[in-house]
């Protein structure tokens, strides 16, 4: 049985625009970033010393919530959404399967070698899209972050050798480019930590067309990606602290976790 349904929560409608300098102000259709001061000042002044940043951003907490495919995480921020004060962000899955009436998501799960490079070049701008959004309440959880589409989406495509190395290098220059220039501040991930068994019965059971493909092995791989990166910390530095919540259990014990953990996680925003 096939159980995908539309989210709920919908896309955050957002504006287009060019890029363009004015001075050190840039303007990215309602973004607006301008250049952070040399040091303190601001709750992250260290991490944000000379680079850009979204106006106001020292204000809000900004909460990731991590994990595999499937593995909850869209459940999770439909769940949080309730709550008053908190806004949430899921990723922009939409857009990846139609820019201007193509899919990189399929063509990517079809054909690796050919259109990794180009689905996760359109990931990396619309995460960074999602990240200097405004943000319209204290809190804000999304889905997923810049940092684990290229530490574990692009990491894995090339470490299987399904990507060229040419395309990895110019994703990696981008990548290193945005977190050199652009304050990206994150205040805590939320690892959704599950078996890739798990994941692949709830992929099968979501049944979104372009992931009928994935088998098992590439649900290990991702896995292992993320459990070097924030559980071992044997693989690149962490943007954040990381809370942890097995989320292998059915849907009623998951919500009871939640809201076990709503305090922890609500704490960033104090920090
Ligand atoms: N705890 C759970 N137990 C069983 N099924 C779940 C659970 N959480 C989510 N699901 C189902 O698994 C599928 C994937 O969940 P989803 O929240 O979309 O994952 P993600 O956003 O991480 O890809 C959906 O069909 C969802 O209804
Ligand atoms: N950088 C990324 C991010 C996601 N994907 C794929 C993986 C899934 O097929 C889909 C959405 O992920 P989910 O939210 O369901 O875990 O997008 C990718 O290939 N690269």
């Amino acid at each position: 049985l096939c159980a995908e349904a539309p989210s709920p929560l919908g896309a955050a409608a957002r504006h287009q625009g060019t890029a363009r300098h004015r001075g050190t102000a840039l303007r990215a259709g309602s973004v607006r970033l301008i250049q952070s001061r040399a040091r303190g000042g601001m709750r992250r002044g260290d991490v944000s010393a000379g680079k850009l940043v979204r106006n106001g951003v020292d204000k809000k907490a900004v909460i990731c919530i991590e994990g595999n495919i499937a593995s909850g995480k869209t459940t999770c921020l439909e769940y949080f959404s309730k709550t008053s004060n908190i806004e949430v962000l899921t990723e922009p899955v939409a857009k990846w399967r139609n820019v201007r009436g193509h899919n990189p998501l399929g063509l990517m799960y079809q054909d690796p070698e050919r259109w990794g490079i180009t689905l996760q070049t359109y990931v990396q701008l619309t995460m960074l899209d999602r990240h200097l959004s405004s943000i319209s309440a204290p809190v804000r959880m999304m889905e997923r972050s810049l940092f684990s589409a290229k530490y574990i989406f692009v990491e894995n495509l090339f470490r299987s050798g399904k990507m060229p190395e040419v395309d990895y290098a110019v994703l990696s220059e981008w990548f290193d480019w945005i977190t050199t220039n652009i304050s990206i501040p994150v205040d805590l991930i939320v690892y959704l930590q599950t078996s890739p068994q798990t994941c692949h019965d709830r992929l099968k059971q979501r049944c979104r067309e372009e992931e009928k493909v994935i088998p098992l092995e590439y649900l290990e791989s991702i896995h292992k990606l993320y459990e070097d990166w924030l559980i071992k910390r044997t693989y690149v530095s962490l943007p954040a602290p990381v809370l942890v919540i097995p989320a292998d259990h059915d849907l009623q014990k998951m919500l009871h976790h939640y809201e076990e953990n709503r305090d922890k996680i609500l704490a960033a925003s104090y920090l």
